[in-house]
């Protein structure tokens, strides 16, 4: 298959089994929402395919190469990950963070060449960060630090772009042009996975959907089909309904279970 495959995944913290045999996959050029309510493990998953965080047991395929086996360098050049509420103590501009993600390029003792800057100039225009070019990172609000982290994995140019929670500090409208920005990049051919609470965001915009609970995937598959009113009562335990418009994206309207 095309796209990222991972079968029984397994990973253990501190002694807790936190993900637990699990099976999932992201097609190649789709949007993959991966939901699930707090502490389903969501995060968790995502380092594990990442290969950040180490895995007791599973394999996790992406095309025909074995992630866990592949080179560090190659798997940079892979997979890029923008995690949650990334912080930063070091003072750097953005355009020096943005470059970070031009590395796996680079040899050891090479400079960044004109390519690499076009490229991290061209991250940084797409998320709508420019005039950002020279201010310091760490003096960035939540959301403008938001967008620099996920131009930095553009700047890695991966086949593989994982996020975990891409849209958290973020306005309505960036919100949405963080979404449409996945969209284009999984047209384009780019394996996009979002761990995403939004589930409106989530319905409107993501092909495929991952669901889990309690470290298991409870249900996957092609969004309209997967996330249904019943599913989400079951999984998080509220009323929904899903509002369809012509000419306009689904939403869900949500209310409490009596
Ligand atoms: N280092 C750790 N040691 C032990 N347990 C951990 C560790 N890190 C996370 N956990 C636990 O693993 C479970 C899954 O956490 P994870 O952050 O993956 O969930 P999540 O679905 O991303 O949650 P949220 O939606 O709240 O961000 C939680 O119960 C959490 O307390």
């Amino acid at each position: 298959m095309n796209g990222l495959d991972a079968q029984r995944v397994t990973v253990r913290l501190d002694g807790r089994l936190i993900i637990d045999g699990i099976d999932c996959s992201a097609p190649s050029g789709a949007v993959t929402a991966l939901i699930g309510p707090n502490g389903a493990g969501k995060s968790t998953l995502l380092h594990a395919l990442a290969t950040i965080l180490p895995t007791e047991a599973g394999v996790i395929r992406f095309g025909d190469d074995d992630l866990l086996a592949m080179k560090r360098r190659t798997r940079a050049r892979t997979i890029a990950l923008v995690e949650q509420d990334a912080t930063t103590e070091l003072s750097l501009s953005v355009a020096d963070v943005v470059s970070l993600g031009r590395i796996p390029y680079q040899g050891m003792f090479s400079d960044e060449s004109v390519h690499d800057r076009a490229i991290a100039r061209n991250a940084l225009d797409t998320v709508g960060m420019s005039a950002f070019a020279e201010r310091d990172v760490t003096e960035l609000s939540g959301g403008e630090r938001q967008r620099v982290l996920l131009a930095r994995a553009l700047a890695q140019e991966p086949r593989l772009l994982l996020l975990d929670e891409p849209t958290n500090h973020l306005d309505i409208s960036a919100q949405l042009s963080t979404l449409a920005l996945l969209h284009d990049l999984a047209a384009g051919g780019v394996t996009v996975m979002a761990a995403l609470h939004d589930l409106t965001l989530a319905t409107g915009w993501s092909d495929h959907v991952i669901v889990l609970s309690g470290g298991h995937v409870v249900a996957s598959g092609p969004t309209g089909a997967t996330l249904t009113p019943r599913l989400i009562e079951d999984v998080y335990g509220v009323h929904a309904e899903i509002i369809e418009r012509q000419g306009h994206r689904p939403t869900i309207a949500f209310s409490p279970r009596d």
